[in-house]
């Protein structure tokens, strides 16, 4: 049987865990965690996302600084809003909206976050830190599917593990977190030579393409966990449908274990963010990390 990975109730867990330890902080230490997320224009795909961060966040008793800005912000404003977070005391983790509008260079604005705030861990110092086994903030997806991946197989050595996708912010990353365990890593991406042949060998496929339902179930070997990481809005009669970038119904018949879209990744992702503001908190504290919700 398929086992179908529950993301919303794997996430709601790992909330719970981040809230237990707020509350701990906040009765021996006196400390309480603080999250800025920035958004800058008006998309409202990105709206929904920052509203659910700020929910979230404040459901674990952290504090939720909102930073709104208009679409034609400057680039020197944002930088210096960045600064201002950086140097802000009550703020141990920052996050700036993906994408942002086009007139702003996003690797000169993430570069800009302090680097021991940077809970997206996309600034350049960190990645070079993942990348060389060192301690790092760990993007929030990969840990997510990490997390997940550890509870289902326990240890993850020696498997084959394919990841669709090259991209910054889970590709790359992905790849790196899944090589620290062992795996025998495999990235592909568009321009891959046979790619049904190469994903047919994978123990561990990640679909992290960004096109809908482009991984079939003839392309997952019989028993393997199969991480869909996309949100794709598509329309399909007459009506709005959220899906991944597995077509599921073909892949659940052959896999040993799939996460579903939506309920799978998604729900992981902003979990791990306040996974990795309370490690910020702690590490800016000196105090020890918390076990189980780090990479
Ligand atoms: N600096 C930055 N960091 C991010 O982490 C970041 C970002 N920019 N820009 C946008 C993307 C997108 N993202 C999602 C988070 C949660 C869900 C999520 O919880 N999805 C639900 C469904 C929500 C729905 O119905 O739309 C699910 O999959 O079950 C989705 C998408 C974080 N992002």
């Amino acid at each position: 049987m398929t086992k179908v990975i529950d993301g919303k109730a794997f996430a709601a867990n790992v909330r719970a865990q981040v809230a237990a330890h707020v509350a701990r902080l906040r009765e021996e230490q006196g400390i309480q965690p603080g999250l800025a997320v920035v958004l800058v224009g008006e998309d409202p795909a990105s709206q929904v996302y920052v509203r659910n961060k700020h929910a979230s966040t404040i459901e674990v008793g952290m504090a939720s600084f909102e930073h709104r800005l208009s679409a034609d912000t400057r680039e020197a404003d944002l930088l210096a809003l960045i600064a201002a977070l950086n140097a802000d005391p009550k703020v141990h983790g920052i996050l700036v909206q993906l994408p942002l509008p086009k007139h702003l260079n996003s690797d000169l604005v993430i570069n800009a976050i302090d680097p021991a705030k940077d809970v997206d861990g996309f600034h350049i110092s960190n990645v070079g830190l993942l990348g060389t086994g060192q301690k790092s903030m760990v993007p929030c997806t990969p840990l997510g599917c990490l997390m997940m991946l550890r509870d289902h197989h326990g240890s993850l050595a020696g498997l084959n593990a394919v990841v669709v996708g090259r991209s910054n912010i889970v590709g790359k990353p992905m790849a790196q977190l899944l090589l620290g365990d062992s795996c025998t890593v495999t990235i592909a991406h568009s321009r891959t030579k046979d790619l049904a042949e190469v994903c047919k060998r994978a123990d561990i496929l990640v679909a992290a393409v960004g096109r809908p339902e482009m991984i079939t179930g003839d392309m997952v070997k019989p028993g393997a966990t199969v991480i869909d990481v996309g949100i794709n809005r598509i329309e399909r009669d007459g009506k709005a449908k959220l899906v991944g970038d597995v077509h599921y119904e073909s892949a659940a018949k052959v896999a040993g274990a799939i996460t579903p879209v939506p309920g799978g990744v998604g729900p992981m992702t902003i979990a791990c963010l306040l996974a990795n503001t309370l490690t910020a908190c702690c590490r800016a504290n000196s105090l020890p990390e918390p076990e189980g919700l780090t990479a």
